[in-house]
Order: structure tokens, then C-alpha cells, then sequence
């Protein structure tokens, strides 16, 4: 586990960095300013954006010892610090400052690239991040429907990153094009608006399928059309492995589950889902969805894999997404009042998203068929959730001298179906994939905090 990063202590007037930025530095810095470089350097360091301003004849630069880039299982391979401070590479060898300076400041956290060129880039081609430079053989064609989305665009970073060509589909329902930004007209790189009920012909060798909505507010809000992602989507993303001999995994949740009568669950478990309730549109989606995922594989042979997905969170989710995490971090972030559903006794385990997309590639790379739990075992309350998330924002706030109103919590009635208890059993997970989540999750919130707090401050 990465250790409880420490505030740095720096002071608002200690660089030209807006305070938001300096926040992004400080929530992962561990070292003691004392002996450190002042806070400003530290956090220049950080997001320096130099690190990736490479035009691409200097593609395969990176920093990257370990050749995992076809995304072998890397066990080992963590977002860990190591001793000296340095960040590990992730899985595909790929270093964690290279994949925050994708969301940091500087980027427009959509990834814009700043640059002084103009449509035409009079002053040269644009500047790309530094993806790796790929044999033949290694390098693969790479669909990731749902890619402009919140996870689907972190883990489309990470394949181009590792030197992939990469085609992502999305209908921009939820997903947003400033996600990927940054790889416009990179020639590894196609972004494709399309909506995933519709078929569509490509020539890939691997498809993650992650197209559909994911808050309970969104996918409730028009539950025809959920159902139809969940059935004709994954029919013609299925359909289309079929065709073209792809490998296809498809993003399962842990919604399949239900309200659980087991706890922890495991992949065992059949679960239980009232399918004719409100959230039955996305439970039972996701139910079909693996359904046909498996009679694809039984009756036509297609290699499949099958993640199911517990509560991520992280940098890029939607200010008005409705899930927990970011609900609470705005509300925090502007006084307003923290809106419990029910008595907060109801429990979540809640995993950072770089954990998701490392888990999301080992199982593609892996011989394994059966469905994997990829999840964050630590278990909280969504009280003590909210209690943990207004302190965090305090916390930065008061660092920053930035006395805004502190929160207080509102109980709300609880909506329907809602699951009252919910965490992965992670043993397959570690068995067959070698994989474990890296980041505890107070880790993981202090850089969304830091990222909400940027967006806020930024327009
Ligand atoms: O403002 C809020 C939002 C949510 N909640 C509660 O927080 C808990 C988590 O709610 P979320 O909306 O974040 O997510 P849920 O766990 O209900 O569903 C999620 O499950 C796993 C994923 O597949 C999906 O991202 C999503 O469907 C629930 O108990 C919910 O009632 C609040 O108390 N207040």
C-alpha cells in the first residue's frame, strides 16, 4: 500500500502556482519539506509538463525499464512510490507522473494541450505524450468502447502510453471528448463518435467494452436505453469479436450482486437483484450482458474475459455524475450540505482508478475466462465516507488559507434497491492475475479532491 501521504506545509505565497496546483503537488508528496526541495520545485517536478513534451520522432523515450508493454501480468509493477521517492512504473512499464501529468494543471484536465500553434500548427506538430515504441508483433489494435468515459479514458492513456494503436468508440452520453484531448491527431490514436446499440465494422485484435452509463442517476434516467446498452451493445461488440477473431472483455459491475447476502462476495455468488426495480435497468443489463458474454464463448468461441467492477473513483468523473465520491467532494468543496441517502449505515469499498485500469489490462493479458471481482476491499460506512472526505477538504482548505464553510451532513430518505453492504472478495483477483489494489483509498482522494478543487478555481 502506498503510505498516508503527509501535508507538506507550504504556503500559498511560496510560487506563482495557483493554490490548487500546489495542492495537486503536495497530496503526493511524502518527503519532509525540510529536507526537500521547497514545495514549488517539488511540485513543478511533479507536473512538469516536460516530462512528455517529446513530438512524436522521439516516441519511445520513456522512462519505462520493464517490457510488459503487450500488458503481461506484471505483478509487482505498482503506482508505489519506491524508497527514493521516485514513482514506480505501472502495469505496462508506464510511469504514474506521466499518467497525472494527463490530468494535472496545465493539461485543462481534459488533457488540452496548451500549446502556441494554431489549428494548422504553423509552429510545428503538436506534442504528444511519450508512448513507446512498439514491434509489430507487440503492438495491437485496441478497441475501448465507452473510451471518451471516465474510466474508459484512463485506460485508454495507459494503452497509448504502452505504445498501442488505440480506436475509441463513444455516443458522449456521459463520456466527454476533452477526456482524450491530448491524443487528437496522434497517428496511434482514433476517436470515433458512435453509440454502441448501433453496429459497427473495425479490424481490432482486442476490444474492452466498457460503453455504458455507470451512476445510478444517469442510468436510471432512461432505463430503455440501458437495457439496450446492456443487451445490443455488448451484442455488437460481441458480435464483432466474433468477426474479427478479437479478444473481448467486457466490463461487468458489481451491481450483479445486488443487495448481497453474502458478504464479502465472491465470484461464486448468483446474487440478489430485484429485477423489477428501479435499478434492475443496469443490474440486470450487466446480468444479460454476461449471459451473452459467456454463450458467445460457448457456442462461437470467443475469447472472452469478464471484470466485475466494484466502486472507482478518481480524477475526470463528471462534476454532475450523482455517484458518492464526487457528490460529496463538490458538496464539500462548496459548503453545501453532504446529502446522505438513508442513516449512512449502508457500506461501500472503494478502489482509486489506477488500481481498475491495472486490473482492467492484467485479466485482458491473462489466460483467465471466469469473471474477476477488481475492487478495493476497505470497507466504510458512507457516513464515515462523508466524515473522511469533509476533513480531507478542510484539510487542503486550511493549508491553503482558504477558510471556506465547513459542511455538515444532511440525512436524506434512502433510495430504492439501494445495496446496504458491499465489498470484493479479491482472492481470485491475486491468484490468477497477480493483481492487488496499490492505492489506499485516502491516497486516492486527496488527488481527486485536489483535481475537484482545481476545476472549481479554474473558470
Ligand atoms: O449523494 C449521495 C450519493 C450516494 N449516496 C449513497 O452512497 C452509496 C454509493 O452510491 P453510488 O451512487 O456512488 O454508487 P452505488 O454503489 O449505488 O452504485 C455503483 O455501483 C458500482 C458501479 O458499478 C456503479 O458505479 C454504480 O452503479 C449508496 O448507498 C448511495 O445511496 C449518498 O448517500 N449520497
Amino acid at each position: 500500500m502506498i503510505s498516508p501521504r503527509r501535508p507538506s506545509g507550504v504556503s500559498p505565497t511560496s510560487n506563482s502556482m495557483s493554490a490548487a496546483q500546489q495542492i495537486l503537488g503536495s497530496a503526493n508528496m511524502s518527503e519532509s519539506p525540510a529536507q526537500s526541495p521547497t514545495s514549488g520545485e517539488r511540485n513543478d517536478r511533479l507536473w512538469d509538463m516536460s516530462s512528455f513534451r517529446h513530438s512524436l520522432p522521439e516516441e519511445g523515450g520513456t522512462s519505462s525499464t520493464s517490457n510488459t508493454a503487450a500488458g503481461a501480468p506484471a505483478a509487482g509493477t505498482s503506482s508505489e512510490e519506491a524508497d527514493d521517492g521516485t514513482p514506480k512504473p505501472m502495469r505496462g512499464g508506464v510511469s504514474l507522473d506521466t499518467v497525472r501529468s494527463l490530468y494535472g494543471p496545465n493539461t485543462g484536465f481534459g488533457g488540452l494541450r496548451r500549446s502556441n500553434s494554431s489549428v494548422i500548427y504553423p509552429g510545428g506538430p503538436p506534442e504528444f505524450p511519450p508512448v513507446k515504441k512498439l514491434n509489430p508483433l507487440q503492438k495491437k489494435r485496441i478497441l475501448v468502447s465507452g473510451g471518451a468515459g471516465f474510466v474508459g479514458s484512463h485506460l485508454v492513456d495507459r494503452l497509448m502510453l504502452m505504445g498501442h494503436d488505440v480506436i475509441a468508440i463513444d455516443n458522449y452520453f456521459t463520456g466527454s471528448k476533452m477526456n482524450l484531448a491530448h491524443w487528437f491527431g496522434h497517428p496511434n490514436f482514433e476517436m470515433i463518435r458512435h453509440d454502441v446499440v448501433d453496429p459497427i465494422m473495425l479490424e481490432v485484435d482486442q476490444i474492452y467494452h466498457l460503453a455504458c452509463p455507470a451512476s445510478p442517476v444517469h442510468y436510471q434516467s432512461n432505463p430503455v436505453k440501458t437495457l439496450k446498452t446492456g443487451f445490443f451493445g455488448t451484442y455488437n461488440m460481441l458480435g464483432l469479436a466474433k468477426r474479427v477473431k478479437a479478444r473481448f472483455l467486457l466490463t461487468s459491475t458489481s451491481e450483479v450482486y445486488g443487495d448481497p447476502e453474502e458478504h464479502p462476495q465472491k465470484e461464486t455468488y448468483w446474487g440478489h437483484v430485484n429485477c423489477i426495480g428501479p435499478r434492475a435497468c443496469y443490474d440486470e443489463g450487466k446480468r444479460v450482458a454476461e449471459a451473452l458474454t459467456y454463450s458467445y464463448a460457448r457456442q462461437d468461441g470467443v475469447d472472452v474475459r469478464v471484470a466485475r467492477i466494484f466502486n472507482t473513483f478518481g480524477p475526470r468523473m463528471n462534476w454532475h455524475d450523482g455517484r458518492v465520491v464526487s457528490n460529496f467532494i463538490v458538496q464539500a468543496l462548496k459548503g453545501d450540505d453532504i446529502t446522505i441517502y438513508g442513516d449512512g449505515s449502508a457500506t461501500r469499498s472503494f478502489q482509486y482508478v489506477h488500481d481498475l485500469v491495472d486490473g482492467l489490462i492484467a485479466l485482458m493479458e491473462s489466460d483467465y475466462t471466469d469473471p474477476v471481482n477488481l475492487g478495493n476491499p476497505e470497507e466504510y460506512t458512507i457516513k464515515q465516507f462523508a466524515d473522511m472526505i469533509v476533513e480531507l477538504v478542510n484539510e487542503h482548505r486550511a493549508r491553503y488559507g482558504d477558510d471556506g464553510k465547513t459542511s455538515t451532513v444532511t440525512y436524506l430518505p434512502a433510495v430504492a434497491d439501494d445495496p446496504q453492504r458491499r465489498k470484493p472478495d479479491t482472492t481470485r483477483a491475486k491468484e490468477v492475475l497477480g493483481w492487488a489494489p496499490q492505492w489506499a483509498a485516502v491516497d486516492g482522494l486527496k488527488e481527486t479532491v485536489a483535481y475537484f478543487y482545481q476545476m472549481m478555481h479554474q473558470h
